[in-house]
């Protein structure tokens, strides 16, 4: 410390230990980057495998494992092989701190079976509820965006941090697993820990009010993870990713009265149109003086409901993205929609398929690119990501 401070204070830049706040710890009973508070930043990636060799499967997410435990905690990747050899760690990261960095690993339908081929004679462990997702009224999904055997969602405080994760685990699997897509992803939509201030995404809304939190145990073991019956997939839970194209332009000349009632909520405070706070509890049946609900039945948080979803809820965990402009003056801006639950059969389809009938929001979207991860349980020091799966 007394040689740091007099680096510093001879204006130098030092190389700083990253502080113990800025770390999430990799290892325990579910993977880091679920409950865990959500980050301002995120890259994404998911992969197709290249390889038919089930031992080259294991051994990449060996790797990637033990990649992720060493970059999660602020770590380089190492041993180098020497000065006529790559570096082992692409080093923009190098001096930065961990930044909060989570590394979450999912697998999709591609790695139990692919063309009618079990590859990696896994076909059996597919579990029931990682469906091939349905298509849905108004969906434009891209295949280039859409899909893939892996997915790895890296978030972070930082952006070079959560790239450099993505990178580095990519090159890792240089000639095993090849990148289907990614997407970058800015401003969480979405509070995961009541600690946490609700987010707003690009409509200019806040984003996260009424989503699960962390503190909710009881209904995150209803919701999110998957319970004991469930095999290799115990201590699990399913990634839905979305890319939702948002037609900003149209938006922007709405009025803020159309605007609230396609949401729900009143823009400046989140509070429901029933009345309240931020937090009040949404009055569905509530109904002005026209005698009709306050909150429109088309609205999106009515049709969100759990009251009207039977009783579902979902962790989102999404985040804006910008990715240029579409050559028609138009900004292609939306939300990475990212919800972790327990059954995507349950927890999502119904709700998807009355929202892209009924909610009012669709007419600003276009849903562009999808996913459905099966996201397994957490890893012990020393196992590995999936490692029952491969053992059941
Ligand atoms: C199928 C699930 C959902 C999709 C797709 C989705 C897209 C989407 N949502 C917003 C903006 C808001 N969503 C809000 C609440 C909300 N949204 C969903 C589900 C999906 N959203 C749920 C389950 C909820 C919570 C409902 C409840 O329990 O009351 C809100 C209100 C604030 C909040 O509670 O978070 C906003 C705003 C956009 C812009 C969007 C697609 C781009
Ligand atoms: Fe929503």
């Amino acid at each position: 410390a007394v040689g740091a401070a007099a680096v510093a204070a001879a204006g130098e830049r030092s190389p700083v230990a990253a502080p113990v706040s800025s770390v999430v710890p990799f290892h325990g009973a579910h993977q880091a980057g679920i409950v865990t508070p959500a980050q301002d930043r995120l890259h994404l990636a998911a992969f197709d495998v290249v390889t038919d060799s089930r031992d080259e499967l294991i051994a990449l997410l060996q790797q990637w494992t033990e990649a992720a435990a060493t970059l999660t905690a602020g770590g380089s990747l190492t041993p180098d092989a020497g000065y006529d050899s790559p570096p082992t760690d692409t080093g923009e990261a190098l001096g930065l701190s961990a930044a909060n960095l989570t590394i979450t690993i999912g697998f999709g339908a591609g790695l139990f079976r692919k063309d009618g081929k079990d590859r990696f004679g896994l076909a059996k462990h597919r579990p029931a509820a990682l469906i091939d997702l349905p298509h849905f009224p108004g969906d434009a999904l891209e295949p280039a965006r859409t899909g893939g055997d892996l997915v790895v969602q890296a978030c972070a405080d930082d952006p070079q941090v959560a790239v450099h994760a993505i990178r580095n685990l990519a090159r890792i699997g240089f000639g095993t697993v090849s990148v289907r897509w990614s997407q970058l992803g800015f401003g969480r939509t979405a509070s995961t820990s009541t600690a946490q201030a609700t987010p707003r995404n690009l409509f200019g809304f806040k984003d996260g009010t009424a989503n699960l939190k962390a503190e909710e145990n009881d209904a995150l073991a209803e919701h999110v993870w998957v319970g004991e019956t469930g095999g290799w997939m115990a201590g699990g839970t399913y990634l839905v990713a979305r890319r939702i194209r948002m037609h900003i332009e149209t938006w922007d000349r709405t009025s803020l009265r159309e605007q609230e009632q396609v949401v729900g909520r009143d823009r400046t405070e989140g509070a429901p149109l029933s009345g309240g706070s931020e937090f009040t509890e949404p009055d569905l049946a509530r109904a002005g003086n026209d005698g009709t609900p306050l909150i429109a039945t088309t609205s999106h948080v009515a049709l969100a409901h759990p009251s009207r979803n039977d009783g579902v809820r979902m962790l989102r965990r999404g985040y804006n993205y910008t990715d240029g402009s579409d050559g028609l003056g138009r900004l292609d801006a939306g939300l990475m929609f990212l919800a972790f639950v327990t059954d995507p059969r349950t927890h999502y389809v119904p709700m998807q398929t009355a929202m892209a009938r009924n909610d009012a929001l669709a007419e600003y979207l276009r849903h562009t690119g999808s996913g459905l991860f099966a996201v397994p349980g957490g890893v012990a020091p020393g196992g590995y990501v999936g490692q029952r799966l491969f053992e059941a």
